[in-house]
């Protein structure tokens, strides 16, 4: 890592960097230096520059940027970081108009580093339905879909008491109300872009709760043909330990939120859980919305990275 941007001053960075309250402590010497931090003595500068794009990545020889604001994630926006010399922007979250939604394990030999610039691993939501879709796909042509997560409530919303905000749900106070939103364009792009028959076919909500981390994906899709909940149970379970391993986890022991915290799939689904009504399938899986999230950026960062130096680029 070379640098960082963030509004916090540097020696708070570092403090949270050290300290974290579902995670403990991390077990790595983290001292400060006017503005850089040492992370077992290796630097990273520290800008404070709230314009996207402001700081000069190309002159610091950045690679990749990633945008986790949660301020700039439309292209429009994020492009500015390449206009300030970055070779690649991955952005935190799903979003409408990326080169590309890399879903990993699913679709990720689709980059290409010439043409795909602004990538997005689309969001801890839409990746944890991902894996299960595209298991499922593969046996049962899918006709559509609902999906709700149950998700931890997180910093996009007023935490402590109720706020001004343009959605009046999500300006109350989340740490004592399950707040209902539904899905983002953005996540409903990602799923309908990797799993084309899913376009305008696929739809949910979350709602967000007092828990600090932790999301359970209750995901409905309607299927061409007949099943049963052991040939889902026994398509799923085998992906988790074959193709999609390392992306997609299985259990059928009696788990509850906690129990996923520091786990590192996209999505753990709960066969106890897996029903069969007519022809619609109900599957239902767990994720750590941060620790796993974070494991799917840093693999597309280092998907996006990993050609960057010796390809030629396409366009401006
Ligand atoms: N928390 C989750 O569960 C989760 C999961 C998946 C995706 N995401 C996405 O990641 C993004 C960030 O979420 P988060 O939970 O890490 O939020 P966060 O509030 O913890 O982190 C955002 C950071 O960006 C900094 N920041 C804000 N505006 C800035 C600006 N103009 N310039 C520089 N720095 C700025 C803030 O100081 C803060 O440190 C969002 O797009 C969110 O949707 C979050």
């Amino acid at each position: 890592m070379v640098a960082i941007n963030d509004l916090a001053e540097t020696r708070s960075q570092a403090h949270l960097l050290r300290y974290d309250s579902v995670r403990g402590r991390l077990d790595t010497e983290v001292t400060v230096d006017g503005d850089t931090i040492l992370v077992d003595g290796r630097p990273i500068r520290s800008f404070h520059r709230p314009q996207v794009g402001a700081v000069p990545w190309g002159d610091l020889g950045v690679d990749v940027v990633l945008e986790a604001t949660g301020q700039f994630f439309a292209a429009e926006q994020a492009r500015r970081h390449l206009d300030a010399g970055a070779r690649r922007v991955v952005v935190s979250t799903a979003t409408v108009d990326p080169d590309l939604t890399v879903l990993m394990g699913i679709n990720e030999a689709d980059f290409d580093s010439r043409r795909h610039r602004l990538v997005s691993p689309a969001c801890c939501t839409s990746s944890a339905a991902a894996p299960i879709i595209a298991t499922l796909r593969q046996n049962l042509s899918l006709l559509g879909g609902m999906l709700t997560t149950v998700h931890a409530f997180d910093p996009t919303k007023s935490s402590l008491h109720d706020a001004p905000h343009w959605d009046p749900r999500m300006g109350r106070a989340a740490s004592v109300n399950l707040i209902p939103a539904r899905l983002k364009p953005g996540s409903l792009h990602a799923l309908g872009s990797v799993f084309p028959e899913l376009a305008g076919r696929i739809d949910g909500l979350h709602v967000r709760v007092p828990a600090i981390i932790g999301c359970v994906l209750d995901l409905d899709l309607r299927v061409d043909r007949p099943t049963t909940v052991d040939e889902v149970n026994a398509t799923l379970a085998a992906a988790a330990e074959g193709s999609l391993k390392g992306y997609l986890g299985y259990t059928e022991e009696p788990i509850v939120s906690s129990d996923i915290i520091g786990t590192t799939e996209s999505c753990i689904v709960d066969g106890g859980f897996t029903t069969v009504v007519g022809d619609t399938v109900k599957v239902v899986g767990w994720y750590d919305n941060e620790w796993g999230f974070a494991n799917r950026l840093a693999d597309v960062v280092a998907l996006a990275g990993r050609e960057v130096r010796g390809a030629t680029l396409e366009g401006p």
